[in-house]
């Protein structure tokens, strides 16, 4: 077994994709219809895509009539996507082993996939988040948890909102691999008409760019629920980025990364979207609501809620600046109302545009 895919031992390959919620159906789609692409024009690795889902029913509707009608509605999915409730069937003989569940849920997932993930597997994280507890990156879990090299660790991430992208929107991401190969041979397995991944070597950059976007985008959204108009949004989204690089930077990560699709494409797309769970929870805070509602109307992961607390304490265990996130944190975890954050984040000291790293 080679300790990376390489680009002669790749024609057909298995992808399981495990989490059917929705960016695990959007991604499984959009390597189908890779695959239906690669076939027809005799280019690239053609891959078999098999989902993983908990329940019985969204995945018997997924194979008997290409819909996954929780998430999408109405929404014909490629007629190849195969979904099992049986990890062990996903995951025998997939060479590449692609994860979408929640970020705090994945630590305890993995460890029951473990046994069933192949030893020269590469492992992709399409999560946006970090660890309670251990601030730990999601490919650091990934590692950890399967005793794997960074090598045959991916992170799939950008400015890619679900609802678009399963509609067959025109979008573009970030495939990022330590092992540049294998990058891009993920790249082959994801490029579509509509969907168009550029590589980076760069793992830090790209997941803190993912992680960060969400609390970014929970701030913004606070600020349109308030009544806040596009000055204030766009000094959020500016700061936000500032913020986010100073983070990434201070954790090994190539500053551009941060101003790619990312950073902040990432940024921009949810800070501007009604789609995002994000800022929709933070719109829905800044406009009155309480926590408690906000949470209970809200179905979907909104990752930068949880978040936000294992990146404030990393962001303090390395001694960087996060005022934005400290103000989601606050608002989030420690009962302080918008109104209160706001004069609290308007008060600070003063200092010069570019400060720290
Ligand atoms: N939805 C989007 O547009 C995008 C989401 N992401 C990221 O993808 C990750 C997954 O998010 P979504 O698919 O959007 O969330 P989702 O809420 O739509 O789906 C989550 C899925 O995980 C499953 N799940 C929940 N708890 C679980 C557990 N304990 N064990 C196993 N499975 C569990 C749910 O049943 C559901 O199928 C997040 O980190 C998110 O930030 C990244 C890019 C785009
Ligand atoms: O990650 C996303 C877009 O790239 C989705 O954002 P939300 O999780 O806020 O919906």
């Amino acid at each position: 077994m080679t300790d990376q895919m390489s680009a002669d031992n790749v024609g057909h390959v298995k992808v399981a994709v495990l989490g059917s919620g929705s960016w695990g159906t959007t991604f499984a789609n959009i390597v189908a219809d890779a695959a239906d692409l690669a076939r027809k024009s005799g280019e690239g690795p053609v891959a078999e895509v098999v989902l993983w889902g908990r329940r019985a029913a969204v995945v018997d509707a997924i194979n008997e009539s290409s819909e996954n009608p929780d998430y999408f509605p109405g929404i014909t999915l490629n007629g190849r996507l195969h979904a099992t409730t049986d990890a062990a069937e996903a995951l025998s003989g997939a060479r590449v082993v692609v994860l979408a569940v929640p970020s705090q849920t994945l630590r305890e997932n993995l460890a029951s996939w473990r046994e069933h993930i192949a030893e020269d597997a590469v492992v992709v994280s399409l999560m946006k988040g970090v660890e309670l507890g251990t601030l730990m990156r999601m490919s650091q879990v990934i590692g950890e948890v399967l005793e794997m090299s960074e090598k045959r660790i991916a992170v799939v991430s950008g400015p890619n909102l679900a609802r678009e992208i399963i509609e067959r929107q025109p979008a573009t991401a970030v495939v990022a691999c330590p092992h540049y190969e294998t990058a891009v041979l993920l790249q082959g397995l994801c490029k579509s008409a509509y969907f168009r991944p550029y590589t980076s070597t760069d793992l830090v950059g790209v997941e803190i760019g993912g992680a960060m976007k969400n609390v970014i985008g929970l701030a913004v959204g606070v600020a349109e629920g308030m009544g806040f108009g596009d000055n204030t949004k766009a000094s959020l989204i500016t700061r936000g980025l500032a913020e986010t690089t100073r983070l990434a930077v201070t954790l090994g990560a190539d500053e551009h990364t941060l101003s790619g699709l990312a950073g902040m494409g990432d940024l921009v797309a949810t800070c501007s979207s009604p789609l995002s769970r994000n800022r929709t929870f933070g719109e829905k805070l800044g406009a009155g609501k309480t926590l408690e509602q906000v949470v209970a109307e809200t179905r979907q992961t909104a990752e930068g809620v949880k978040s936000s607390e294992s990146i404030l304490e990393l962001g303090w265990t390395h001694g960087v600046d996060m005022p934005i996130t400290e103000a989601v944190v606050k608002m989030m975890h420690h009962d302080m109302s918008p109104a209160q954050a706001l004069l609290a984040f308007m008060s600070r000291s003063t200092k010069p545009e570019r400060y720290g790293v």
